[in-house]
């Protein structure tokens, strides 16, 4: 288990790292988010780059140190796209950051993310229903525990449903997993952190969770998974309690959020609440 002083310390010097490289970090990502997705990077202090075709998602693995796949909305290119990103950032050793949105939705959703396992994503991001339905996907529950049942975008779980789910794929992966939640919970499947903050309006608009992806995707250029997964995590949910400390609703809420993802210093990202266990 990894001590609560050296994560701080860890997290400090990954968001002064990002403030002071400026790093990009490709997304192939869903059209519902992508404008917050890139605006939630560049706050954070990384560059963004969105694109939709195979050799693009190359491209910007060689490009960059990191890249961001996410499921939300799929078009039939992405059967090339996806895939062929995934493989380069893995055959490459560069890190790459997996949210599985909407799990169980149609059956390409479901193909691609069984044609991902081998490429072991460096950090997945997801709630805690679509941690469950990717840990069961990957037969890394036991029968008991596996589930397969259809969901939308929204969880029907608590973020202590997917703990076990979570520590799995980390074990599996050797990487990260983040499930998100009222409590955030993060793990390379021997330390959990849980780290508090945000708010209950951060449900209320769509995209915080694609955007905490893509945070973590810039955070991942310059940290271990680990770090870069608390490190993204912590910076998201001091921006939301500052956030809702001024906005009392989702409109307003966004604009401040982004002001406060672009505020935040390296200390007070490691000053965030959190707490640390045992996987
Ligand atoms: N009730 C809540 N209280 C505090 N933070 C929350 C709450 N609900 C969601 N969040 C935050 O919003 C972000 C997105 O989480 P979530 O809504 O679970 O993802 P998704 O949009 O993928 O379902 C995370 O940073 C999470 O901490
Ligand atoms: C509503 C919706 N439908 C397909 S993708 C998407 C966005 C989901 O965003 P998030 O999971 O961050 O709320
Ligand atoms: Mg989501």
């Amino acid at each position: 288990m990894i001590e609560k002083n050296q994560i701080k310390a860890a997290v400090a010097a990954a968001a002064h790292k990002v403030r002071e490289t400026n790093p990009m970090a490709g997304s192939i990502t869903n059209t519902v988010t992508i404008d917050f997705v890139a605006n939630a990077q560049l706050a954070v202090g990384g560059s963004a780059a969105m694109v939709y075709l195979p050799d693009e998602g190359e491209a910007l693995v060689a490009a960059g140190n990191a890249v961001y796949l996410n499921m939300g909305t799929l078009f039939p290119i992405y059967e090339q796209t996806i895939p062929a990103t995934a493989k380069a950032a893995h055959d490459a050793g560069k890190a790459w950051v997996l949210d599985p949105v909407g799990l169980g939705i149609g059956s390409l959703r479901t193909k691609l993310l069984e044609e991902l396992k081998p490429y072991k994503p460096t950090i997945v991001r997801g709630n805690a229903s679509e941690i469950i339905a990717l840990a069961s996907l990957w037969d890394l529950l036991g029968a008991e525990d596996a589930l397969d049942r259809p969901r939308g975008v929204d969880t029907t779980d608590g973020v202590d449903a997917a703990r076990e789910a979570a520590v799995a794929l980390a074990r599996y992966t050797g990487g990260a997993v983040v499930v998100s939640g009222e409590v955030d919970l993060v793990t390379d499947g021997t330390t959990v952190v849980r780290s508090h903050g945000g708010s209950e309006l951060m449900s209320k608009i769509t995209g915080c969770g694609c955007s905490q992806g893509g945070v973590l995707a810039v955070y991942a250029t310059c940290a271990d998974a680990f770090t870069a997964a608390v490190a993204g995590t912590s910076h998201y949910n001091l921006a939301g309690t500052r956030a809702a400390a001024v906005a009392t609703a989702p409109a307003s809420f966004k604009v401040t959020f982004i002001d406060e993802l672009y505020r935040a210093t390296g200390e007070e990202i490691a000053a965030n609440p959190m707490s640390v266990e045992e996987a």
